[in-house]
């Protein structure tokens, strides 16, 4: 029989595998496939990423890791032929793409009289498990969320599988091992890749960072997140295990509410997946933005890409992703309020642009929180919610260490300047053209935004009187 691994790309806590090794005498062959259609719309940091992962675990399997290359219904569907297996089990997937395909392989596999046996899933509580009690999905955080607290979530298997119960491997396809042969474009020390060194690092948060986590979360200079997304997007560890890490601890239970945000959002996306790409609440559409092939939103929009906006805490940020391939939370707020609010753009332009570029880049997760920002989407706070990008900086980076670190043309002015560096230019403290001068007055596109937010309301409400 087959484990098809593919986002619990790991040894511990694998249900799939448990499931498929509790058989007696059971010869099990673990098995991954490259897609290179999705290797193409995946960010070339995430892909590498994904690489190392699978390049360690291969590792941790003592090299039996069955690795192919091609689209995974045929791919998986002939190698179970060739060895004649009689199951295939794995993790169940939640997202449109990874159902849809799902659907396809479990067809063609029962074709061949091989079954296909789906069970646990990448999240504490799996997407659908909730329900209003009323009936129907929650589509606000707080409800769902206290609810799945009174649902509970299982403790982790405490058990790392030998990799001695896998059978030899019979499969390592050349496209596949070029593919792991390619060297990282990402920071391996920063984002492990090896399922010992991210549990390693997650415990030292834990012992270091966790009590202040509550506060600390919110300042992007302190470093006090766990880091832990771009592992989780891939199943490197299951959510289970950081749950049972920080549970009990000071800042616990502040953790395990934002691990539920990532369940919160794949069960919205599960019940809708429309709203990957389109308003969760349809109001929206009637929303006004700038013209995107308009010649200066495209200038800004390439400025806000660039990070060359001339609000150093938008700037930081943009510059943080280009760089690392990962961003923090609070950088990401800010710099999605800023296209939306202040440039006018839709939020899928942004989310698009953030799926290129993230090393955690996960649908569900990314999408929904654009939504949450642009006020379309599960946010139960007023939509007309603008983040002041000086007013954020002062508030979360009050010494400007994030923004000197990122926005290296401010890292020698004093940091009372560093906010809003118009002061230090006048002073000569820098030079005039050394930083962009702010392409957008915020004042102004606030106003211009809480009037179209207002016109949506009147032209909702002239709609529904037809
Ligand atoms: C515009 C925008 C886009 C985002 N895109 C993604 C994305 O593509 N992938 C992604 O994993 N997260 C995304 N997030 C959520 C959040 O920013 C990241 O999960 C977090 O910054 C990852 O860093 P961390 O592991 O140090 O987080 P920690 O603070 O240590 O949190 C631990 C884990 O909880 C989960 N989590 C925390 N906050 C959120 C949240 N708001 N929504 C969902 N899950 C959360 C993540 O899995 C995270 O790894 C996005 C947020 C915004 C505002």
């Amino acid at each position: 029989m087959i484990v098809w691994l593919r986002r619990d790309l790991r040894l511990s806590d694998n249900r799939a595998m448990a499931a498929a090794l509790s058989l007696p005498d059971a010869v099990v062959y673990p098995y991954f496939v490259f897609s290179p259609k999705l290797l193409e719309k995946t960010s070339p940091v995430r892909s590498s990423y994904l690489a190392g992962v699978v390049r360690d675990l291969d590792g941790d399997l003592d090299g039996r890791l069955n690795l192919d290359w091609g689209d995974p219904v045929g791919s998986l569907v002939s190698f179970a032929l060739e060895i004649g297996a009689t199951k295939v089990y794995a993790t169940k997937e939640f997202s449109p793409l990874g159902r849809t395909r799902d659907e396809a392989v479990g067809l063609k596999l029962r074709l061949n009289g091989i079954q296909f046996l789906l069970g646990d899933s990448p999240y504490l509580i799996s997407p659908g498990k909730i329900n209003r009690q009323s009936g129907g999905w929650y589509k606000v955080f707080t409800p769902y969320y206290r609810a799945a607290l009174s649902h509970g979530f299982e403790l982790p298997f405490d058990i790392r599988f030998d990799p001695n119960r896998f059978s030899n491997r019979v499969l390592f396809h050349r496209q596949a091992e070029a593919y792991l042969e390619g060297s990282d474009c990402f920071d391996r020390k920063r984002f492990p890749t090896k399922a010992s060194f991210v549990l390693e690092a997650f415990s030292t948060f834990v012992e270091e960072k966790l009590s202040h986590y509550s506060i600390g979360r919110n300042s992007p200079s302190t470093e006090n997140t766990s880091v832990v997304s771009p592992a989780l997007r891939f199943g490197v560890v299951h959510p289970r295990q950081l749950a049972y890490l920080a549970s009990g601890q000071e800042g616990g239970s502040d953790y395990i509410r934002e691990l539920f945000w990532r369940d919160f959002y794949a069960q919205v996306l599960l019940n809708n997946p429309e709203s990957a790409w389109k308003n969760l609440n349809e109001q929206f559409d009637q929303l006004v933005y700038d013209e995107i092939d308009e010649a200066t939103t495209r200038s800004r929009l390439q400025a806000w890409k660039l990070g060359l906006t001339g609000y150093p805490i938008v700037d930081a940020g943009m510059r943080q992703l280009l760089a690392t391939g990962w961003m923090h939370n609070r950088s990401r707020m800010i710099t999605a309020s800023f296209l939306i609010k202040d440039l006018h753009v839709p939020w899928q332009v942004g989310a698009r642009y953030f799926m290129e570029h993230l090393i955690d880049g996960d649908l569900a997760s990314n999408n929904h929180s654009w939504q949450w920002v642009a006020g379309s989407g599960t946010d139960a706070a007023p939509y007309f919610r603008i983040f002041n990008p000086v007013l954020q900086s002062k508030k979360f980076d009050p010494n400007g260490d994030y923004i000197k670190t990122w926005v290296k043309e401010l890292a020698e002015i004093p940091s009372r300047f560093v906010h809003d560096p118009s002061e230090a230019k006048r002073l000569g403290l820098i030079g005039e053209a050394s930083y962009p001068s702010p392409i957008v007055d915020h004042a102004l596109e606030r106003q211009i935004t809480l009037e179209r937010y207002e016109a949506m309301k009147v032209v909702t409400a002239s709609n529904s009187d037809e």
